[in-house]
């Protein structure tokens, strides 16, 4: 926590369309793997960590409309991975890219508050524009996060029908006739609403990974009832194809996000290479959605 709060902005479903037209949809992930980092000739460790974070910003800052860290790949060196990450936040919202941290966080509300001040507030160090957060306490269970968010100008994406093959066991659940995963969009829905009313897109958005086959339709979902932007992890390296997006996604297209790591970080470790890479996959993904 610093001194000095940070002004509002825009809501960052506003801020979100803006950035998906003037750049495409596509979600970069900055995912420093082992595999990836040894790959572009690194070491993995701190100075392995910083170099390859780096080359991401650089290559992303500017020409990708949001760009997702994933938190854990940072968490791996302690301190000085946060560090990099903070520094790597900073970097790219000062060239007018949004953040989205993929933290997937999610506890009972009293602890949710602490995380929505640690990643959401006006004094957090380094606040990204959007968190992922894991609704398995309750959707409910969010709300400090929520509301920071929206006090804020800041968004959250809440896990509703994940990427992997393990999802299905809870998320298709079903309670009262309503499906969990269909629980997500009935609260994502809800906090849209005044959004939505305006015209807007909505600050609450979900992840539905491009994975998902015809759960979306086997569940009798309705994502453009959501509002709001809508993740699409899993094109590329776990498989999925713009095919996969139109068929999962269907009247909801142009509010997706589709989220892409470790195909788009292949290109490195030249930044241009990398940045290509980003901006030939996005324009091919705007063409597809529209
Ligand atoms: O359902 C989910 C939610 C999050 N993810 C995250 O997205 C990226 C995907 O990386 P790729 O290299 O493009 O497969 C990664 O950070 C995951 O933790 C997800 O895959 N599925």
């Amino acid at each position: 926590m610093t001194d000095n709060a940070r002004e509002t902005p825009a809501p960052f479903g506003v801020r979100l369309r803006t950035a998906m037209d003037a750049h495409g949809p596509l979600c970069a992930g900055i995912d420093p793997h082992r595999a990836l980092v040894e790959s572009w000739g690194l070491t993995y460790d701190l100075d392995g960590l910083r170099t390859f974070t780096q080359a991401c910003v650089e290559a992303f800052g500017g020409h990708v409309g949001i760009v997702k860290p994933q938190s854990a790949f940072f968490e791996v060196f302690g301190s000085g991975g946060i560090a990099v990450l903070e520094a790597a936040i900073t970097e790219l919202q000062s060239r007018g890219t949004l953040v989205l941290l993929d933290a997937k966080r999610g506890d009972i509300g009293s602890t949710m508050a602490a995380y929505a001040e640690a990643f959401l507030g006006p004094y957090a160090v380094a606040a990204p524009e959007a968190v992922t957060l894991s609704p398995y306490l309750g959707f409910e269970s969010l709300r400090p996060a929520l509301d920071v968010a929206s006090a804020n100008g800041r968004g959250v994406f809440v896990l509703a029908l994940t990427s992997n093959p393990e999802g299905p066991s809870v998320q298709h659940a079903r309670l009262d006739d309503v499906s969990v995963a269909g629980s997500m969009v009935r609260g994502a829905a809800t906090e849209n609403a005044d959004a939505v009313a305006a015209g807007e897109l909505g600050s609450t958005g979900l992840v539905v990974g491009a994975t998902v086959g015809s759960a979306v339709q086997d569940l009798g979902l309705d994502l453009a009832d959501v509002g709001g932007p809508l993740l699409a992890p899993g094109v590329g390296a776990q498989g999925a194809t713009g095919d996969d997006l139109k068929r999962v996604f269907g009247d909801a297209l142009g509010n997706v996000l589709p989220a892409s790591s470790r195909e788009v970080l292949a290109a490195g470790p030249d930044p241009t290479a990398l940045r290509a890479k980003a901006t030939r996959t996005s324009e091919e993904l705007a063409a597809l959605l529209r």
